[in-house]
């Protein structure tokens, strides 16, 4: 029997370095007391419509608030729409991107995920006009859409400003990817300050939404040349898979849930978390922790209570990154254009 590991609880990963990301960065839970009090009650009419209405709005605006968040911290720069009209052949035929979003990185974020932030902003805008900006308004419908799908409900410290530029430029190196090892996520997410503990936390947010079969069709029937599946994936999960994904012929917009049912799994949060969200990047041996990652990730997510507890502290680190105060920022009116 092997020794237990250390868990990476909120407590510990917060320990292993002195961010104590509330206090530093200024953020509030009553940042708008007095000025537009009922702001979260605003936005929860909002996403709770949209939730209803569009469910995959989700999943979408918790992954965008991610995508803002790590590329030049929480501050709405993803918001900014893309290049169009004159501006974006110019910039095609230069072989460049303006924005965030022009960043195939960002390409296929859905298009209803800004429509709900856009909703969401327009609702504040009618009641607190010039107050609220979008990067608290993210902040705020992410949160909501986690609770709406099941998840903890968590208070949102606010008090962000909104960029007053988006380059595409800052992207590259700056998200995650599908096909990065541990590795290199562990060291995109130490770049934005963020622990261990905080990558298995966060990877929970897969418990909600989908990937396009792109993403790792090549592990379902050519694992790095051996013209078989990834030994590391589940059988049964491979094979789930890939009825939605054929190998060639497929529709390029094919997506699965991530949390594919494989029909005798349970649906606790270790299955959800550590299964295809986690088996994707955590099999690289190479890794420090690869003896057993799956084993290191179902250990923290062990019961639902602890997963919720660690979800809730890294989502609140991760809404801090970098936040932008006084002049450094602006106050959005819409949020896909500045001011
Ligand atoms: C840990 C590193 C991460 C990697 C490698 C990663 C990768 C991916 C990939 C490849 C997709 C599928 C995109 C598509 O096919 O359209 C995706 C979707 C998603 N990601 Fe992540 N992600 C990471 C971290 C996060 C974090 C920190 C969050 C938020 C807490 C998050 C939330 C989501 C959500 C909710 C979706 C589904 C979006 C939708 O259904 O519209 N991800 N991610
Ligand atoms: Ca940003």
């Amino acid at each position: 029997r092997e020794a237990p590991l250390p868990l990476p609880t909120a407590r510990s990963a917060a320990g292993t370095t002195s961010r104590r990301a509330p206090e530093r960065h200024g953020l509030s839970l009553d940042f708008y007391a007095k000025t537009c009090p009922a702001v979260d009650q605003i936005v929860g009419n909002v996403t709770a419509e949209r939730f209803r209405d569009h469910p995959a709005s989700g999943p979408a605006v918790l992954r965008l608030f991610h995508h803002d968040c790590f590329v030049e911290g929480c501050d709405a720069s993803i918001l900014i729409a893309p290049t169009t009209g004159a501006k974006a052949g110019e910039a095609a035929a230069a072989g460049r991107a303006v924005v965030e979003r022009d960043m195939e990185e960002n390409r296929n974020l859905p298009q209803y995920g800004f429509d709900t932030v856009e909703m969401a902003k327009a609702a504040v805008e009618r009641k607190c006009p010039g107050v609220v900006t979008c990067a608290d308004v993210l902040a705020l419908a992410a949160r909501d859409f986690v609770h709406l799908a099941g998840g903890p409900h968590y208070e949102v410290k606010k008090g962000r400003k909104d960029s007053k530029v988006s380059l595409a430029g800052k992207v590259r190196g700056s998200l995650p990817r599908a096909n990065s090892t541990v590795d290199e996520l562990l060291r995109v997410f130490a770049a934005k300050g963020l622990s261990a503990g905080d990558l298995v936390a966060l990877s929970g947010g897969h418990t909600i939404g989908f990937a396009h079969c792109a993403h790792f069709v090549g592990r379902l029937y050519d694992f790095r040349g051996t013209r078989k599946p990834d030994p590391f994936m589940d059988a049964r999960l491979v094979k789930a898979l890939r009825m939605t994904c054929p190998y060639t012929g497929g529709s390029a917009r094919a997506v699965v849930p991530f949390d594919v049912s494989t029909r005798s799994s349970s649906t606790t949060p270790t299955t959800k978390t550590c299964s295809p969200g986690w088996a994707s990047s955590a099999r690289t041996r190479r890794s420090s922790w690869t003896r057993g990652p799956g084993r290191w990730c179902r250990s923290s997510v062990q019961t639902k209570a602890r997963f919720f507890k660690a979800f809730v502290a890294s989502m609140d680190r991760m809404g801090s990154i970098r936040v932008k105060k006084g002049k450094k920022g602006e106050v959005r009116k819409i949020c896909s254009q500045h001011l």
